[in-house]
């Protein structure tokens, strides 16, 4: 429903008087200590109550609500603080509390005693629109409400999420959906595990679930407490500025490349290696190899300490039995070393000096940091296969061995090295900090090693673990959540729960990176997708010459109209893009580097992962596939980080699908929506996005050439026309009709066509004598589910 002037105007009044409530507090806090009565211990407490509450005021530039709703004899205003008047009269209820509630449950089917709720649109604290539900009027006319509004999915919604990125993710408090809320509510006292596809809001649910709780548990829960892990810095900058700015600053964050006694310097590794480093039976080894650091002198029975009177001489017989007690204590090898050492003391009468005491310590029981352990383990054979026992191989020692740098200082650690460095700590200093709430983002790939750093950090086994294994990628790729839910799970209740709804990633992408799905992740659901967005997918062909070329054609493009531009570019040629970035003067930005700038950004498939961006120029799929076993994934990833426009630069396929995946897609596939002219691709979309599409079609006609003309050309393709809803249908619900001229999806179904039916054939004639190649077909045919008569019309055109 429209808003009236004159209801624009009403709220426009309680916006106001808002604002001057909010400022008048604003100016008592900045004055208080001014009136703290007492010595000066009163007025800094009172001046310290006082900043803290002014951190939580939000800018006098915020609007003081971003909705309200109505109940049966109530009207609430809903921000991202509360606001009272000087009367104490609470005008705005902050978010969390337990009052705004029904806010964002109330849905058609259960309306939670709300009569109407409206989402303001503001510009600054001028009220501008507002969408209004009221909720007796949808449930009467539930039967002709679209897929949109009975999801819940507004105009609000639409607005923000075509909003300009910036580089920084921002909150999404006014437009938090219902089975968001859930989540973010949901008990502090458990494992929570949110899995979901790409942009269905997972790392926004998290943090706001943080902020949630914080609020909720105000006294057993502070901001100290809670630990936020991402995959890497360039996305913990990238999600940061999320807590303050919903009035929660002092929450750590902190990247699992770093979440140790030393981060990781980039060292370079197989994923073999990197795979064995992160297996659980390190800690076993780490452990044994630790142990054996402690020990008397090799190749004698006894030797002196000090000199003159203070002299002392420390034997075998005397010292061993006492370091397999000292080994047993409970406060690990440092804390034994300190009772050695007393031992030791005691042992010699007090007649050593510190120093000739550390001296005789060192000797038997070295005292050790974990990077020192970690480098004279992997830089010793004999120390490595000493500590190895039955679980590894020959093979594995040698994995593990490597020439430790000249100095401790340059020894370069690698990202699987960091929790092995982080156990070794552990075991050495017997403590690590610990969390009563930790939220872990990507965790689909974390080792098991990882995953023993987070557990030990949490005091209880209350974390929110989110994540999509359809992404999941690297050495520890997984098809499932048990074995991180078995490594992180400890006395609490686990949950796992799915988000549905796909926020980022227009339809139209959508329909293309789903492609990839039956061979990412043949087991996860794709999200529905809740609008189109502005213009299809652009496939340009190039070839080896004008490959970066026309990637940096199609990003300054982008940049041009001030967008967010993300390049998302395999490792194998991203030298010569960079080459090619510097040769022409481009300003762009490296994530790898940790940064990324408002405008053009390179970064690699695995670090793009968690990341949006405008406008996303994927380049080379067949070379991202090509790079990695979990290829397809990191394929998927990379064209699901845009929430506007994408373009794939391919001089390979520019979906590099086998003739396997071709074959399982469609069965695979959700179901498509029956009857709806609109809805006709692969998924269905929930809703239109308001901004109309825009100049895409232009720019591709003055831009490029056409298919014929050159190699060098884009098409605009829609991905879903090759199995639209159109009769006639396969068996399976595939749709046979072959594209026609003028489907927009040609491009991409020829493209997929002739690579599967190419290799199809070529595997036919490798294995099978021709006079067999009549019966093959028939039974293709029919694995395919396809009838005779559908063959015929397939065929009879
Ligand atoms: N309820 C919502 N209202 C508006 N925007 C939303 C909502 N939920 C999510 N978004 C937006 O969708 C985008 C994707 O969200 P987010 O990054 O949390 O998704 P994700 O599931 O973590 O994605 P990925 O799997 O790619 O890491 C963000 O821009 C976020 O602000």
């Amino acid at each position: 429903m429209t808003a009236t002037a004159d209801e624009i105007k009403l709220e426009q009044d309680y916006f106001d008087r808002a604002w001057e409530a909010r400022e008048d507090t604003r100016r008592t806090l900045s004055s208080a200590h001014e009136a703290a009565a007492g010595g000066r211990a009163a007025a800094s407490a009172v001046n310290k109550g006082a900043k803290e509450r002014l951190a939580k005021l939000a800018d006098p530039d915020e609007p003081v609500a971003i909705g309200r709703f109505d109940q049966e004899d109530e009207t609430w205003y809903v921000g991202r603080h509360a606001i009272s008047d000087d009367e104490s009269n609470l005008l705005v209820i902050n978010w969390q509390a337990p009052a705004a509630a029904p806010y964002f449950q109330a849905s058609v089917d259960d309306p939670c005693g709300v009569l109407r709720r409206r989402k303001f649109e503001t510009d600054r604290n001028r009220v501008v629109s507002f969408e209004e539900a009221i909720f007796a009027e949808l449930a009467a006319a539930v039967g002709g409400l679209t897929e949109a509004q009975r999801e819940g999915i507004d105009d609000s919604v639409l607005r923000d999420l075509q909003q300009d990125r910036t580089g920084e993710m921002r909150d999404i408090v006014q437009t938090i959906h219902e089975a968001q809320y859930e989540l973010i509510r949901s008990e502090l006292g458990q494992l929570l595990v949110i899995q979901g596809g790409p942009g269905t809001g997972k790392t926004a649910v998290a943090l706001h679930r943080v902020s949630w709780l914080l609020f909720n548990h105000l006294g057993t829960l502070s901001p100290e407490d809670v630990l936020v892990v991402g995959p890497n810095p360039t996305f913990t900058r990238y999600i940061r500025n999320v807590l303050p700015g919903l009035g929660d600053a002092d929450v750590q964050h902190q990247d699992v490349r770093s979440l140790g006694p030393q981060s990781s310097t980039g060292r370079a590794e197989d994923v073999d290696v990197a795979r064995l480093k992160g297996a659980a039976r390190m800690a076993g080894l780490l452990a044994v190899a630790l142990r054996q650091r402690v020990r008397f002198p090799a190749g004698s029975e006894s030797f002196d300490v000090g000199s003159g009177r203070q002299r002392a001489t420390i034997t075998r017989s005397q010292v061993e039995p006492q370091l397999r007690r000292f080994l047993q204590s409970p406060g690990g090898y440092n804390s034994g070393r300190t009772a050695f050492r007393g031992w030791l003391n005691a042992q010699t009468g007090d007649q050593l000096s510190p120093s000739q005491l550390d001296a005789a310590a060192e000797r038997i029981w070295p005292s050790l940091t974990a990077q020192q352990f970690l480098r004279d383990l992997f830089g010793s054979r004999e120390r490595l296969v000493g500590a190895a026992g039955d679980e590894f191989t020959a093979g594995d020692v040698n994995r593990l061995l490597r020439s430790a740098a000249q100095r401790a200082a340059d020894e370069q650690w690698s990202d699987a090295d960091v929790a092995l460095l982080d156990e070794a700590d552990h075991l050495i200093s017997g403590t690590s900090r610990r969390f009563r709430h930790i939220v872990v983002d990507e965790a689909q790939d974390l080792s098991p090693m990882q995953l023993r750093s987070l557990r030990r950090r949490s005091v209880s086994g209350s974390m929110t673990v989110v994540g999509d294994i359809a992404q999941s990628t690297g050495p520890w790729a997984r098809d499932s959540w048990d074995e991180v839910i078995g490594a992180l799970r400890q006395d609490l209740p686990v949950a796992k729960r799915d988000l549905h709804l796909g926020y980022r990633v227009p339809q139209q992408v959508f329909e293309l990176a789903a492609r990839l799905l039956p061979l990412a992740a043949p087991g996860v659901v794709a999200p529905r997708v809740v609008r189109r967005g502005p213009a299809d997918p652009r496939l340009v062909a190039a070839d080896e010459d004008n490959r970066h070329e026309l990637v940096i054609k199609e990003a300054q493009e982008f940049a041009s109209r001030g967008l967010f531009v993300g390049i998302v570019c395999p490792l194998s040629l991203r030298d010569d893009l960079v080459t090619e970035l510097t040769d022409r003067d481009v300003v762009w930005s490296d994530a790898a580097k940790g940064n990324l700038s408002k405008s053009i950004n390179v970064v690699s498939p695995e670090e793009a992962k968690g990341l949006e961006f405008d406008a996303v120029i994927v380049v080379e799929p067949e070379e991202i596939v090509a790079e990695s076993p979990s290829g397809f994934r990191l394929l998927y990833v990379a064209l699901t980080r845009t929430t506007r426009y994408l373009s794939v630069v391919h001089v390979g396929a520019a979906l590099p699908l086998t003739a396997a995946a071709a074959a399982v897609a469609p069965s695979l596939a959700p179901p498509l929506t029956e009857g709806s002219g609109d809805q006709d691709g692969l998924f269905e979309v929930v809703a239109e996005a308001v901004e109309p599409s825009e100049g895409a079609e232009t720019l591709l006609a003055t831009r490029f050439k056409t298919p014929t003309e050159d190699t060098a050309t884009t098409e605009s393709t829609n991905a879903s026309s090759g199995t639209a809803s159109a009769s006639p249908r396969g068996t399976n619900g595939l749709s046979l009709r072959e594209p026609g001229a003028g489907d927009p999806g040609d491009a991409l179904a020829r493209v997929v066509s002739e690579s599967v039916a190419a290799s199809l054939a070529q595997s036919v004639r490798q294995s099978v004598a021709p006079p067999l190649w009549p019966y093959v077909i028939d039974r293709l045919r029919r694995e395919l589910g396809v009838s005779d008569a559908e063959v015929f019309d397939l065929f009879g055109d």
